[in-house]
């Protein structure tokens, strides 16, 4: 009978208190070197299997998993360097420490249990207690090597499902490892990343500042400190750029490496760009508001300040808009405002002209490098087309349609000027336009004489 009687998947399960004891297995066909075996190692606590031949010791070895395997060489049938073969070739016995045990002393023999995969080699006749000393230092190897392997495995699994992505670049920029989460990130595939340059992910400033780091931390490790959590746009393998939050820790492995950490922020980002344009956009008309419009004005201005370029402003006013609104209502008002607004927006054509709700029914336009005779054609035609769109005012005493007045003012900005004299100039010509009899557009320069620089344009 080869088995003990415990024999069986109970006996190799942990015990109360999570530790098992150690299993070996002893091949022998001689069953009197069995029996002293295997009386002395139970007699030090371990449980013990045993074989009287190869074939039984594979099967046994499968079923049972055994700590060690102490392993007799000279048998009838399969001798112990074939069973020892077949144990190294098979998944699952194949990382269980064999110990050959032979009357086989020759230098040769040693050597070549050891070119099999054994990790130790006992000559016989056996002393018990260096049998116990030597099974007890395999025993203590494999245990820590296990460790190991299981920490190895732990940190493995936690890089493999991480959610952020997690790089190791050289102090050179090379990258050496990614793993999943960094490949998704970026559209690549498993090891793809591993040898490019950082200089392939970022734009060329953004990388030569972190290879500058690098190079600063490579000189002098101790004094190096983490380069923190910085917002980086990185390039997707197919062209598209990813917003990322990008952690960088310096660590000395060896070699002074990089761990960078990245976290996909493109949501937030989109939310913070919307959240943005919301900031910019009056929310009744949809086109800019006054703050947004008193920044792109304000930047103009020091451009044509260098430019010397004329700068023209546009302010229209709806006509009797009280009545309006007394006449069809609030809700009605804001419908014709957005009417209105939207009418205008379709004149502000070129990126440097910009329309906006200045507040209430009084809209402003800024037309960059525009001069005040094209600026006051292109005011003409935002009031014709308002005109047009034929928005029934049924008390208006001006026109049975909603009408606008239109003050423009163009300067060629100095440095001795300020934007509120262009306000100013606008304004006035907008309310000589109202006093003029509404639905017109009257223009100025600043620094013309007052109210008879301005020229009807349009008078209805
Ligand atoms: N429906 C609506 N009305 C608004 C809004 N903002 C301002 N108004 C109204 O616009 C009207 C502006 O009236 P006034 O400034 O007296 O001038 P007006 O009636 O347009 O007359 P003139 O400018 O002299 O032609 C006021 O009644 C405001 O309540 C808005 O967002 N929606």
């Amino acid at each position: 009978m080869d088995l003990p009687g415990s024999v069986g998947n109970a006996a190799r399960d942990s015990g109360p208190t999570g530790r098992r004891d150690a299993a070996i297995l002893i091949v022998d066909d001689a069953p009197d070197s069995l029996a002293t075996l295997r009386a002395q190692l139970a007699a030090h606590g371990y449980q013990t299997f045993v074989a009287q031949s190869g074939e039984r010791a594979l099967e046994l070895a499968r079923r049972v998993h055994p700590d060690l395997i102490l392993l007799d060489i000279m048998m009838p049938g399969m001798d112990g360097y074939e069973t020892c073969r077949q144990l190294k070739a098979h998944p699952v016995t194949q990382r269980i420490p064999v110990i050959f045990v032979s009357a086989r002393t020759e230098t040769h023999d040693v050597v070549a249990g050891f070119d099999l995969g054994a990790v130790d080699y006992i000559r016989k006749p056996l002393s018990l207690d260096e049998v116990c000393a030597r099974v007890r230092t395999q025993l203590q190897i494999r245990a820590s090597s296990e460790t190991q392997q299981e920490q190895a495995e732990r940190l493995r699994t936690i890089v493999d499902n991480m959610a952020e992505g997690l790089l190791i670049i050289e102090a050179n920029g090379r990258i050496q490892f990614t793993n999943p989460a960094c490949d998704q990130y970026l559209g690549y595939g498993a090891n793809e990343l591993a040898g490019r340059y950082i200089g392939d992910l970022l734009n060329p400033l953004v990388a030569q500042e972190y290879l500058d780091y690098f190079a600063r931390y490579a000189a002098n490790p101790t004094e190096a400190h983490s380069h923190g959590t910085r917002e980086v746009i990185i390039r997707h393998k197919h062209g598209q750029s990813v917003c990322m939050d990008l952690t960088l820790t310096p660590m000395f492995l060896r070699q002074p490496l990089f761990i960078g950490l990245l976290h996909d922020i493109t949501h937030h980002k989109l939310s913070e760009d919307a959240l943005q344009r919301a900031a910019m956009v009056d929310p009744l008309t949809k086109i800019a508001n006054r703050r947004h419009f008193d920044s792109f004005l304000e930047k103009e201005w020091q451009r044509a300040l260098r430019t010397g370029a004329p700068l023209s402003l546009v302010v229209l006013d709806v006509d009797h808009f009280k009545l309006y609104n007394d006449t069809l209502g609030h809700a009605g008002g804001d419908v014709c405002l957005r009417q209105v607004a939207q009418a205008i927006g379709t004149h502000a054509l070129r990126v440097t002209d910009l329309a906006a709700r200045y507040g209430g029914e009084e809209f402003v336009l800024l037309f960059a490098e525009t001069d005040l005779d094209a600026a006051a054609n292109l005011a003409e035609s935002i009031r014709a087309h308002i005109e047009e769109l034929r928005l029934p005012h049924p008390k208006s005493p001006t026109s049975a349609w909603i009408t606008v007045s239109i003050g423009v003012a163009t300067m060629h900005p100095t440095q001795l000027d300020n934007i509120e004299t262009l306000f100013v100039a606008a304004d006035r010509a907008m309310y000589a336009a109202k006093e003029g009899g509404r639905n017109q557009v009257r223009a100025t320069r600043p620094g013309d004489d007052g109210i008879e620089a301005l020229r009807t344009l349009a008078h209805r």
